[in-house]
């Protein structure tokens, strides 16, 4: 039940991923630029592979947007594969021999299924013999077409109830940054500047180090985000029905991501081991029509709605499946002990996931908007939200 829908398609080494977006009233600023930059965020990080130092991503507005401004009607966005020259023969329909490849033997067929990508399951399921059909579409690249969405519905949040997000890394391996070390969006561009897009300069180096001993190992390593939206406005999702929640909804958009395998909302996991007389968070009063709450574990979300507070959720990646040091394997073309294939990759991953999990955390909230507020252009919709406000009995 979405009153957003969203769709992206896509191959890792295709011409290029697009992306559309429907639900979206008139009116929004969206441009070129503003999706670069944040295609660009994504792409930085201590640890990612040789893949993000050459190839660009190069965006196009392909419908929805006129004069730096949504239409109301489906937005459609394409980020080209500047690489795609190279990969052309790969991925053309007629297979080509690998000595044509000047020098590469990309097209020799993908048998050393590799563990913890979707090959082996995924040739199981659709029928192929070698893994490429698969692992083109189970490619984390898809992600840089929800980036795309991500920056437009911050653009949509940001206009109509003035809610801003931003992320940091919590962890890479055992290295961590201290708890209270929360961001606002004021930190973004020195969370940007970071390395590993993390605030406190101590777990900011140990983190790096932990990156570089894995790379020499031969090794790669997974970490914690957490995704942080000032200036929800209270009572988005629902307490009546399960897919309706927006906790719920949240987790899945987050689990939708490449490599999370947990996600956490306010306190998560940690409430799980504490008394309930520690685990939630008491109203005060603070003056004569508002009020305050004592602290904020839950994240911004009880019974499924928004709170109001700042909305908190962290997700969880396992290390980079393709590990350098290749992993056992069966060669499924001759049912013999194998290696898995490797080519190249990233190290570690965990500040990018943070962007694509910034983007997802937009997407879940602008869909809440759009759904609470409604309006078909954004003045409607600000009018609406700001309406609601302002007849709450206590804010
Ligand atoms: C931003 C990002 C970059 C990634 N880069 C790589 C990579 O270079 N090599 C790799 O093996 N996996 C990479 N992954 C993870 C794989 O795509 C993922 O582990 C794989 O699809 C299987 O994960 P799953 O079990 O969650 O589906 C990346 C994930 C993200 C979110
Ligand atoms: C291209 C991106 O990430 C890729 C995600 C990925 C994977 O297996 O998920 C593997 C790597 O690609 P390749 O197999 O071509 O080296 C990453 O570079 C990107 O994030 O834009």
């Amino acid at each position: 039940m979405s009153t957003l829908r969203w769709l992206t398609a896509g191959e890792s080494h295709g011409p290029a991923l697009v992306a559309t977006l429907e639900g979206l009233p008139a009116g929004v600023p969206v441009t070129t630029a503003a999706v670069a930059a944040h295609l660009a965020r994504r792409r930085l990080g201590h640890g990612r592979g040789a893949r993000m130092t050459f190839e660009r991503d190069e965006v196009t507005f392909i419908g929805g947007v006129r004069h730096g401004l949504t239409l109301g009607s489906p937005v459609a966005v394409m980020v080209a594969n500047s690489e795609w020259p190279k990969w052309e023969k790969v991925m053309s329909a007629h297979p080509v021999e690998a000595d044509e490849l000047a020098g590469h033997a990309r097209n020799a067929p993908l048998t050393r299924p590799r563990p913890g990508h979707a090959d082996l399951a995924g040739m199981q399921k659709y029928g192929f013999d070698e893994a490429r059909p698969i692992l083109e579409r189970a490619s984390a690249r898809e992600t840089a077409a929800r980036v795309a969405l991500g920056a437009v519905a911050r653009s949509y949040l940001r206009e109509t109830t003035g809610t801003e997000i931003v992320s940091h890394v919590v962890r890479v391996a055992g290295a961590q940054a201290p708890p209270d070390a929360l961001p606002t969006p004021a930190d973004e561009e020195r969370l940007d500047k970071d390395p590993v897009r993390c605030l406190d300069a101590g777990a900011s180096q140990a983190m790096v180090r932990e990156i570089d001993r894995a790379r020499k190992d031969g090794d790669t390593l997974g970490g914690v985000v957490e995704v942080l939206a000032y200036g929800v406005p209270v009572g988005l999702g629902s307490h009546v029905h399960w897919d309706r929640r927006l906790d719920a909804r949240l987790a899945a958009a987050l689990m939708g991501i490449q490599a999370i395998k947990g996600v956490e909302v306010g306190d998560g996991f940690a409430l799980a081991s504490v008394p309930g007389s520690l685990a939630h968070d008491e109203i005060l009063p603070a003056g004569e029509s508002a009020l305050r709450r004592a602290s904020n574990r839950s994240g911004g979300a009880e019974g499924g709605l928004s709170t109001g507070e700042p909305l908190r959720v962290r997700a969880a990646m396992k290390p980079i499946a393709t590990v350098p040091r290749a992993l056992r394997t069966v060669d499924v073309a001759t049912g013999e002990v194998a290696v898995a294939h490797h080519q190249r990759s990233d190290v570690c991953a965990v500040p990018a996931a943070g962007i694509v999990a910034e983007s997802m955390v937009a997407l879940v909230l602008a869909d809440a908007v759009a759904e609470k507020f409604g309006g078909d252009s954004v003045r409607e919709t600000r009018r609406n939200a700001r309406a609601y406000l302002a007849d709450l009995r206590f804010r």
